[in-house]
C-alpha cells in the first residue's frame, strides 16, 4: 500500500461512450481526506468520471490510479467504496439482511453491521424489508454498504437527491465525520447550495474542468456570492459564446425528475 499517493491522480483520461466523447484529455489530483464536490450540468460528464474511478468505465486513453493503484485493480477492491444512482440492494431483504450479505461479500468483520447501520441512521429499520421503506431510506442502505470495511476513498454520486433537508443535513455531517478520520470523499451534486459543504470544488462542464478550489476562493475569484454565480462567472470568463444560455447545474425542487434509487457497487457496472 503506498500510502502517500494522492486519493487520485489522472492524467489525459480519454473516455467515448456510444457516440459521445465525454472525457477529453482530463487531468486531475485529489489528495487525501477531505469531501471533494463534484459539480457540473445534467450530462457533463460526471457519473462517468466517478465510473472511471472507481474501475468500471473502460477509457480510451490516459490513466486513472487510486490510491496509488491502477483504478479498478484488486487490491482496491476493499479500499473503494462507491454508491451510484441506481439500486442494487435487495427489495425482498431486511436492511440488516442486505447489510450482512454485502458484508460477506466484501468479508467485512460482523461488527460492522451495526457501525454502518447505525452511521446511516437506520437503526430503527434494521427489521424493515427494504421494498416498505421510503427513497431516501433506500438510498442510504446503498450508503450504508458502502461504508462497510471502512473504505479509504468513498465515490458517491448525488447522495443526497431524493433526501429532506434534515436528512441532508446529518448526510453531510457523517460525511465530514468520516473525512475528519481521514477517509476522502468524491461526492457528485447538482445542488449548488451543497457546494460550500465542501472542502474542495470540482466544476466540470462538457466533460472538461473549469475549476478546481475551495468554494470560498472560487467566490473570492469570480467575485460572485454563491457557487452557481461563480460557475457562471468563469464559463463566461472563458468567452463561450452560449455563456449566457448555459443552464445552471439545476437545483432540486418538487419537480426534480430523478428518485433513481442508488446502487452499491463496488466492482460492478456496465461497461
Ligand atoms: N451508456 C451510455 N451510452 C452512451 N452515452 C452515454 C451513456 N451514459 C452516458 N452517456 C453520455 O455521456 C455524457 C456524460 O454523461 P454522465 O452520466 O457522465 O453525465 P453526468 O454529469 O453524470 O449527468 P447527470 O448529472 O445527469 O447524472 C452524456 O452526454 C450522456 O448522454
Amino acid at each position: 500500500m503506498n500510502s502517500a499517493a494522492p486519493a487520485v491522480d489522472i492524467r489525459n483520461l480519454q473516455v467515448r461512450r456510444g457516440t459521445t466523447d465525454v472525457l477529453h484529455g482530463l487531468d486531475l489530483s485529489i489528495a487525501r481526506g477531505g469531501v471533494v464536490g463534484l459539480l457540473g450540468p445534467s450530462g457533463s460528464g460526471k457519473t462517468t468520471l466517478m465510473r472511471a474511478i472507481v474501475g468500471v468505465q473502460v477509457v480510451a486513453s490516459g490513466t486513472v490510479t487510486v490510491l496509488g493503484e491502477p483504478a479498478g485493480s484488486v487490491p482496491l477492491r476493499h479500499r473503494v467504496g462507491y454508491v451510484t444512482q441506481s439500486a442494487s440492494v435487495y427489495d425482498d431483504l431486511t436492511v440488516a439482511q442486505n447489510i450482512a450479505y454485502f458484508s460477506s461479500v466484501l468479508g467485512a468483520p460482523r461488527s460492522d453491521i451495526a457501525r454502518v447501520i447505525d452511521e446511516t441512521d437506520l437503526t430503527p429499520f434494521a427489521d424493515r424489508v427494504v421494498a416498505t421503506l421510503s427513497g431516501g431510506q433506500r438510498s442510504r442502505v446503498s450508503l450504508a454498504a458502502a461504508l462497510l470495511g471502512a473504505p479509504e476513498l468513498l465515490v458517491l454520486d448525488e447522495p443526497t437527491v431524493g433526501l429532506d433537508p434534515v436528512l441532508r443535513v446529518q448526510l453531510w455531517e457523517l460525511f465530514h465525520r468520516l473525512a475528519d478520520a481521514g477517509t476522502t470523499l468524491l461526492v457528485s451534486s447538482h445542488v449548488m447550495d451543497e457546494a460550500t459543504r465542501c472542502d474542495r470544488l470540482l466544476l466540470m462542464r462538457d466533460g472538461a474542468m473549469l475549476a478546481d478550489d475551495t468554494p470560498q476562493a472560487l467566490l473570492g475569484a469570480t467575485g460572485a456570492s454563491d457557487v452557481e454565480g461563480a460557475f457562471l462567472a468563469i464559463i463566461a470568463s472563458r468567452g463561450d459564446v452560449d455563456a449566457d444560455a448555459a443552464p445552471p447545474p439545476a437545483r432540486h425542487g418538487p419537480g426534480r425528475r430523478r428518485h433513481r434509487h442508488r446502487r452499491h457497487a463496488r466492482s460492478v457496472g456496465e461497461r
